[in-house]
């Protein structure tokens, strides 16, 4: 993975690879137009330095190791202080090692440690002269960079003028946020021309190029400053100032800087802090609306930094913390359309298969039909792939100077691929003119499944035979079935009639969260709807709820919150049905949120005396004892009953992990991180008023858990779980279609369903 190098076994193989390495970051400095990615690139570099290690007297003159971008950018601007690259460590542990050397070479320990973002754009000096931007110049080499002060104009956060008459060089990084890189790409593709197939690339051919008829946007960060000559009196300022202090320095001169950031700098003392920021930052990467392909740790105080001084390639007194590739080239095979539970039709891209970041990649979201022609997308295609955490892979672009020609058009669908009514087009994400219709026997599993209304031995096949029989048009009418209806239907004893009946009855009767979950808005899964049902605590007040206030519940953004009030609107009808069947609209346990205008106290109020207020909880291994029986959902509505958060990952952030049985990686890191660890027991005794008493939907429903199931299928249970998370990050018709696969798969299976069947189900 982010270690592994490419095996070099003679020295053909090697002169190939160096000619190889040279031509790809020869092409990567000038306009970011490599033919190989970063892990790819980074894999042959190591390899040529493998090689060099292990045969000093072969070393060929143009080699990439040791240099500045490789030796392979150039420029004719003289730098004052080379502009140098970072070495990097990959582990805590390689960075304790590191840590170790630059102490014993200043000959005592580091005051104090700055631990920022590593933007993933490319380096600039900006120089100042009496308060006006004078030149803007690339890193080049280190030691002369090129002049590309005709692009600072459509650079944000370089102003062209200083809050004060001062004359310095700024340094720090270009970059094109996500949203920059859209708004690029749209406009040159509106312009025929190709898109750039990443942030960086988009970035580093903008800098670069003159006479553009239309303008694009980049954004500069600022990360050190230095004196130039006429300086004058902050000569002294900017040589010992502590690097924070420079910061805050430099942004107080109105230059843009990441403290406003989610990942803004931070000073502290210890290795041990260094780690949970470092932790910190790369659990916020994939949220973050601009790349970062790692973490970059600095020795704060000047006289540290003196004292540790400068190879020829890197400073001593900083480290690059890097973080795993994100990004890989693959190919474009196919697109896939799925119809998803409310009718919309969402293209899907089928990849040849990739590994980023510790999993293969064979499929990609691709929003609409708009959002492919806007990028420009052809079959066939080589494609920058982006896939960072939970967050479903992503097309950023066509590497389009990789195009051969031979690529197609890409074909949109006339008709519904799932039914072959007509499409409604009118928006930009299509929708069959049937609308839930289409999918009425996936949309009444989903209602039916585990962890929506739970009803037992409704399976996929029963569903078909409802519908098929005109029995139910929504899950709504399996509330009014009767008796005789279903004993007229195939393969309906009286015995699963009355069983099917009763369980139809139970259902009536679960807590508003799941009643919630089982309408499929989409973007609402599981967690999501148990956070919405404990701060509204009734149907009334969910639907009456804005989009204001709708953000007021964790996680929901605005662009949720819109998508949430208009499906809920849609779905009336079907809440009005559901309300005169009887179904519970109310959530117990949970009080409304206070009237508009008495909001202040909101947090404050209920949850603040709960066992796990303010929280966040992870569950791994198996449950014994009181938990036993327990699901991981219902595990996770425990939690959040008693006010606390649940998540499926353990990060810096994590409060509590509860281990059971054969708890394996997730108790490691929660060991490494210091973070409080209990047993199911010592966890159910914390929570014992939950589990008895007034957290009874849980105790009830707690028999169609995964009653002694052995670990291997509590496992399983997280996979599902994890990609219910999923779909509540990106809330994409094709994840819930595939939550979807997953339920009908369980339902179809029985309660029972092996870990094969569910692994296959995720799996497809
Ligand atoms: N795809 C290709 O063909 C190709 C070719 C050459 C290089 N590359 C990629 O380029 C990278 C190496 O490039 P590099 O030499 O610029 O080194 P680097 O990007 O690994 O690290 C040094 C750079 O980090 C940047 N940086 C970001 N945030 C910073 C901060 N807060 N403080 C200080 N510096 C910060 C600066 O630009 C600095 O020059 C590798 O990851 C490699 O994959 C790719
Ligand atoms: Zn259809």
């Amino acid at each position: 993975m982010t270690n592994s190098a490419a095996v070099l076994a003679d020295a053909a193989a090697y002169a190939a690879a160096v000619e190889e390495a040279s031509r790809a970051a020869a092409a990567y400095y000038a306009t970011g137009e490599s033919t190989l990615d970063d892990d790819a690139y980074d894999r042959l570099a190591r390899g040529i330095a493998a090689y060099e290690a292990a045969h000093p007297d072969e070393i060929h003159e143009s080699s990439p190791t040791g240099k500045v971008a490789g030796g392979a950018a150039v420029g004719d601007v003289p730098h004052t202080v080379p502009m140098l690259s970072l070495d990097n460590v990959f582990s805590a542990e390689q960075f304790v090692t590191w840590t170790a050397s630059l102490e014993r070479r200043i000959g005592r320990p580091v005051a104090a440690w700055s631990v920022e973002p590593k933007l993933d754009g490319l380096a600039v000096a900006a120089r100042y002269r009496a308060g006006r931007l004078e030149q803007l110049i690339t890193r080049g080499d280190g030691t002369a960079g090129e002049d590309v002060s005709h692009a600072a104009a459509a650079v944000v956060g370089l102003p062209e003028r200083l809050d004060a008459p001062v004359t310095l060089e700024v340094r720090g990084e270009i970059l094109m946020t996500n949203e920059q890189f859209e708004q690029g790409n749209a406009i040159r593709t509106e312009h025929g021309g190709t898109p750039f197939a990443n942030p960086r690339n988009g970035a580093a051919g903008t800098l670069r190029a003159k006479d553009r008829a239309y303008r694009v946007e980049t954004t500069f960060f600022a990360y050190g400053a230095l004196p130039l000559a006429g300086s004058g009196e902050i000569t002294e300022t900017l040589t010992e100032l502590p690097h924070s202090e420079l910061l805050a320095y430099v942004a107080g001169l109105g230059v843009h800087t990441a403290a406003a950031t989610e990942v803004a700098p931070v000073r502290v003392s210890t290795v041990g802090e260094v780690q949970a920021r470092v932790e910190e930052i790369a659990a916020l990467r994939a949220a973050l609306p601009f790349g970062i392909d790692g973490i970059v740790i600095k020795a704060d105080l000047a006289a540290d930094q003196r004292e540790a001084g400068s190879g020829t390639r890197a400073p001593r007194w900083a480290i690059a913390h890097k973080l795993p590739a994100v990004e890989k080239i693959t190919r474009l095979l196919s697109v896939e359309w799925n119809v998803g539970r409310t009718g919309i039709i969402a293209p899907r891209a089928v990849l040849e298969p990739v590994e980023i970041d510790g999993s293969t990649v064979g499929y990609a979201t691709l929003h609409n039909p708009a959002d492919i022609t806007r990028r420009d997308l052809r079959l066939g295609d080589q494609v920058m792939v982006y896939k960072a955490g939970d967050i479903i892979p992503r097309i950023e672009a066509p590497v389009a100077h990789l195009r051969t020609g031979d690529e197609t058009p890409i074909a949109f669908p006339e008709s519904c691929p799932q039914c072959g009514s007509e499409i409604d087009m009118s928006e930009q994400r299509w929708r069959c003119t049937r609308g839930r219709n289409c999918r009425l026997v996936a949309s009444v599993s989903y209602a039916a499944g585990r962890d929506q209304l739970d009803i037992e031995g409704l399976g996929a096949t029963r569903v078909v035979q409802l519908v098929d029989a005109g029995l139910v048009t929504d899950f709504a009418d399996l509330f009014t079935l009767e008796r005789d209806q279903l004993l007229a239907l195939d393969r309906m004893g009286e015995t699963s009639t009355d069983n099917l009946l009763a369980a139809i009855e139970t259902a009536r009767s679960r807590p508003l969260s799941r009643v919630f979950c089982a309408l499929g808005v989409r973007g609402t899964g599981r967690s999501m709807s148990r956070r919405i049902a404990r701060y509204f605590a009734t149907m009334d007040h969910i639907v009456a709820a804005d989009a204001e206030s709708l953000q007021r519940v964790d996680g929901i953004g605005k662009e949720k919150a819109a998508a949430v009030v208009e499906e809920l609107a849609e779905l009336a009808p079907l809440i009005e049905k559901l309300v005169r069947a009887g179904v519970t609209m109310t959530e117990p346990g949970a009080t409304p949120p206070p009237e508009p205008g008495t909001e202040e106290q909101e947090g404050a109020g209920a949850g603040a005396e709960l066992p796990l207020a303010g929280m966040k909880v992870v569950v791994t291994g198996a449950m014994t004892g009181a938990l036993e029986k327990l699901s991981r959902n219902q595990m996770n509505e425990l939690i959040e009953r008693a006010g606390g958060k649940s998540s499926s990952s353990v990060s810096a952030r994590t409060s509590l992990l509860v281990a059971g049985e054969k708890a394996g990686s997730k108790r490691t890191k929660a060991e490494g991180l210091g973070i409080r660890i209990a047993d199911p027991e010592e966890f159910a005794e914390l929570l014992a008023d939950f589990l008895t008493g007034e957290g009874t939907a849980v105790a009830e429903t707690g028999e169609t858990g995964l009653a002694g199931e052995a670990a291997a299928a509590v496992a399983v249970a997280e996979a599902v779980v994890e990609v219910a998370a999923v779909a509540e990050v990106v809330g994409e018709a094709e994840v819930v279609a595939v939550a979807e696969v997953v339920a009908v798969a369980e339902a179809e299976a029985g309660r029972d369903a092996g870990e094969t069947e569910v692994v296959q189900a995720v799996q497809a």
